[in-house]
């Protein structure tokens, strides 16, 4: 049997979205580690189902590129509002998207019939916190947040002295966080704008994590170093993030890029 995908990226953060409506998939985890691979496989940061819901519009599964299942993806989510427009499975243009961490609402900004970028609701960030890493660490603190998926925050004055891809596992896999976590650098430039790079929990270095640019600028707001519009500039470009303080919902703005349609010969 074959598969039609579509590989999309949110700022370089690439899935293959397949549309479970049509293509109803199993054995998801071994599916996302074989089609992410890049040699052998498609070549991804994971997959992302596009399913029906009975409490929402349409909902979203996302699977890392080593097959864990996480409750929320900022990126995906903005992707998924253009493939659901440019693809036909709706017109409307607000889209309450249900997710493993809740219902989020999409909001499509549409020119020419073409999604040109998605706010997202991406809820009220909790758990807001410092941690200790400990002396044992390359780095002792950090703050962590909840955007729904668990993120870890640490601030720096030199983004080039962070060995991202040594420092970045070491820290995913910290005892203060059992279910692992994703790791944020950042680095923060003036009061509207933080460089930020990423090491995202199952899939290493990514261009851009959504959910990891929300989860910053909350922790540069907590922390007092921006107020409540931040720009988070990641490898892959840039997110806008408004968030007004403590129990508000945080809104992130940015583009979703369709990269190819395919299809996969399913071997089982
Ligand atoms: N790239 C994503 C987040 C994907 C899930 C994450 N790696 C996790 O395991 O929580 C985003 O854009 O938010």
């Amino acid at each position: 049997m074959k598969i039609e995908f579509t590989k999309m990226h949110g700022l370089g953060n690439d899935y293959i979205y397949v549309n479970t409506m049509k293509y109803p998939l199993t054995n998801l985890e071994e599916k996302s580690i074989a089609w992410s691979r890049p040699h052998t496989g498609i070549g991804s940061d994971g997959l992302v189902l596009i399913g029906d819901s009975d409490k929402a519009d349409f909902s979203m599964r996302i699977f890392n590129a080593d097959g864990s299942e996480a409750k929320m993806c900022g990126n995906a989510s903005r992707c998924i509002g253009k493939y659901l427009y440019e693809y036909g499975l709706t017109t409307k243009t607000d889209i309450l998207l249900d997710t493993l961490s809740g219902i989020k609402e999409l909001h499509l900004q549409v020119k020419e019939g073409k999604v040109e970028s998605v706010r997202v609701d991406m809820g009220i960030p909790a758990d807001i916190h410092w941690v200790d890493l400990g002396d044992a660490y390359p780095f002792q603190k950090g703050v962590a947040v909840s955007m729904g998926n668990p993120h870890l925050v640490i601030f720096v004055d030199k983004m080039e002295e962070v060995a991202l891809a040594e420092v970045g596992p070491v820290l995913e896999r910290h005892p203060l966080f059992p279910d692992r976590v994703n790791v944020e650098f950042a680095q923060v430039l003036d009061k509207e704008n933080i460089r930020m790079r990423v090491w995202e929990r199952g899939s290493g270095i990514t261009q851009a994590c959504g959910t990891g640019a929300c989860a910053t600028a909350v922790a540069a707001a907590f922390s007092g170093q921006c107020g409540s519009h931040a720009t988070i500039c990641m490898d892959g470009g840039d997110l806008t993030i408004d968030w007004a303080g403590e129990g508000q919902h945080l809104y992130m703005i940015g583009p979703a890029v369709k990269v190819f349609d395919g299809t996969i010969e399913l071997k089982e």
